[in-house]
């Protein structure tokens, strides 16, 4: 889809520029292997956005696998080819490639239509529809403007290929998705489900994918971390509890609205959505009134987030309703996560290239007698009569006993072999039908997926705590996490470079450590540069060590809250009690 639906790009607005600097400086993110010139596309998270990205998966894993009663599995990066054969990357996990005649860069062609045409969903346009496009509009290259009228546009396969073992007999590729992970191991997994629908696989992991142009820090890379959750159910018989989600609230952007010139974003809640036809498929609306309190909780801004549904174009033809998450980031709205139903397709895939079984058994409540349209199965004398092998005139009638029973109602039964048309009569075939009672039925359960991207997310977080105000005359800049993510949750500094204070200070930070409690420990520079440091990471409480800390009876310190500034002295006794309660959402700083 295009990262910028219904908004203008305008790349490195403010905001982004800052934060960019802003996670360099601070260790939260920055282009890998720097010191070799880096390469577009590959970003390490440093020690402030390892834990953030920690953080927002620890509440991932809580929410989307433990609350929902959801396994994980943590599968390899590199799979074989026949993987990707069977799940159609090999053959269309392509993007669109336009070079620039004059400086070379490569672009995606459909976000060069989208971003100067009022095309919004140019990715489902067949490639001399884009290259018409661009000639007609006299787009240009986005790097130096040079035209790009006539160049041709390509299918450029995304996937990274590599050799597994020595030579090159055996292909692999490393996983565009970790989704592909899960489906594979289905004929075991089902296992440890016992065989009973519905349920739900997780993972979290890295994917890779070649971008053609990798943009916009970690909003689009190369390599990035996904969390994904297969959900398999039968499509007949299950069905979500859509009450526990029922009254939450959503900003939903759908297809209908999409289409007309003033469409809007409709408020609405789940339940209402389902009941109005606005949210097809329950299992998708059932997930989205999961996933949005949970960004919330994680610290996206939700007057900058909606559900968008894919117009019809976007969608995989197999997948019947899909909806993205979308957050807000400088006018431009760019995809968190996909919400896809995706019905039988990949396990029934993974089946026909594999040979394994990808279903599950679905045992009817009473046993059922059915009527089973029989052959002679043993027809040798049919071979040499009607040339061609017992076996395969067998199993073509049989076939067709199967599926049309009508075929054995005249003299003569038609079969196709070796390409012709043989006539056998039917007295020959020992056709009949017979009742038997069966006690369910052999299913390809269907696939409801949340796909979550993390680097996104991290980055929306970012960018949506991102505050600046003034300080006592001075201008300051603070990142207002939510505590649950906050990579530091307290940090701790004596007064003065002085022994006792020092002392006292650790004592505090390994009594904190022990209650469990993220701290960061600071004793350079002066109290008001320490504040600044931790308001630009985020940390929500700051802890000062001072003189009336350390005379015997006045063993207080000061707590200084970050988004307000206000500080109050609390019982060094009672710290670590107090300070995991405000963790825990049990207490108010300004309870106090
Ligand atoms: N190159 C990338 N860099 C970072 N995150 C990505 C990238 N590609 C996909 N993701 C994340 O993985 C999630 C699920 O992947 P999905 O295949 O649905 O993405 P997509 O629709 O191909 O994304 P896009 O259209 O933006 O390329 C996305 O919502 C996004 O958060």
């Amino acid at each position: 889809m295009s990262e910028t639906a219904n908004a203008t790009e305008t790349e490195g607005e403010p905001t982004s520029e800052k934060l960019v600097e802003l996670a360099k400086r601070r260790g939260y993110f920055f282009q890998s292997s720097g010191s070799y010139g880096g390469v577009g596309g590959f970003y390490t998270f440093g020690p402030q956005g390892a834990a953030l990205k920690g953080n927002v998966e620890d509440a991932w894993r809580d929410r989307f696998a433990v609350a929902e009663g959801n396994m994980e599995i943590d599968a390899p990066t590199i799979m074989p080819e026949p993987v990707f054969e069977a799940s159609g990357h090999l053959e269309g996990f392509d993007d669109m490639l336009v070079e620039c005649p004059d400086c070379g860069e490569s672009h995606r062609a459909d976000h060069v239509v989208e971003d100067d045409t009022e095309y919004e969903d140019a990715e489902s346009l067949p490639i001399p529809e884009v290259e018409e496009v661009i000639a007609e509009y006299e787009l240009v290259c986005p790097s130096c403007g040079a035209g790009l009228a006539g160049q041709a546009v390509e299918a450029f396969n995304l996937m990274f290929a590599t050799n597994i073992g020595p030579g090159d007999s055996q292909p692999g590729y490393l996983r565009p998705e970790t989704a592909q992970g899960i489906f594979v191991e289905f004929p075991r997994l089902k296992e440890y489900a016992r065989n009973q629908l519905p349920f739900g696989v997780t993972q979290i992991g890295r994917a890779y994918r070649n971008e053609i142009s990798p943009r916009r820090s970690i909003i689009r890379t190369r390599e990035f971390t996904q969390a994904e959750l297969e959900y398999f159910v039968d499509p007949e018989t299950d069905e979500p509890d859509l009450e526990r989600v029922e009254n939450v609230e959503v900003a939903l952007y759908p297809a209908s609205e999409q289409q007309t010139d003033d469409g809007e974003v409709i408020e609405t809640t789940v339940g209402a959505a389902v009941e109005e036809g606005v949210i097809g498929d329950p299992w998708v609306a059932y997930f989205l009134g999961v996933a949005k309190p949970w960004y919330e909780s994680v610290g996206v801004d939700m007057d900058r987030f909606r559900f968008r549904q894919h117009l019809s174009g976007e969608r995989a033809h197999y997948a019947a309703d899909c909806w993205d998450a979308e957050s807000e980031i400088d006018g431009n709205w760019i995809e968190l996560a996909g919400f896809a139903y995706r019905s039988d397709y990949d396990l029934s895939k993974h089946a026909e290239h594999s040979g394994d079984r990808f279903t599950v058994f679905r045992q009817y409540d009473e046993p059922k007698t059915v009527e089973r349209a029989t052959v002679d199965p043993d027809m040798s004398y049919l071979g040499p009569e009607f040339g061609g092998d017992a076996q395969t005139v067998v199993s073509e009638l049989e076939a067709l006993a199967g599926r049309d029973r009508a075929a054995f109602e005249g003299d003569a039964v038609e079969i196709d072999l070796e390409g012709e048309t043989r006539e056998i009569p039917v007295e020959k075939t020992g056709f009949a039908v017979e009742e038997e009672t069966i006690a369910g039925e052999h299913v390809t359960p269907h696939v409801v997926e949340p796909s979550f991207g993390v680097d996104r997310l991290v980055y929306t977080v970012l960018h949506h705590a991102y505050r600046e105000d003034e300080v006592d005359g001075e201008e300051r800049t603070y990142l207002e996490l939510p505590p649950e993510v906050a990579p530091t949750f307290v940090g701790v500094f004596p007064l003065q470079n002085d022994a006792d204070l020092e002392a006292q200070a650790d004592e505090i930070v390994d009594d904190l450590r022990e209650a469990g409690l993220s701290v960061s420990y600071d004793d350079s520079g002066n109290i008001g540069r320490r504040y600044r440091r931790q308001d630009e990471v985020g940390t929500p409480f700051c802890v000062t060590v001072d003189y009336e800390t350390i005379e015997e009876d006045q063993t207080t310190v000061t707590v200084r809250e970050r988004d307000t500034t206000a500080q109050k002295r609390l019982s060094v006794d009672e710290l670590a009690e107090t300070l995991t309660a405000i963790r825990e959402g049990d207490l108010a700083f300004d309870e106090l």
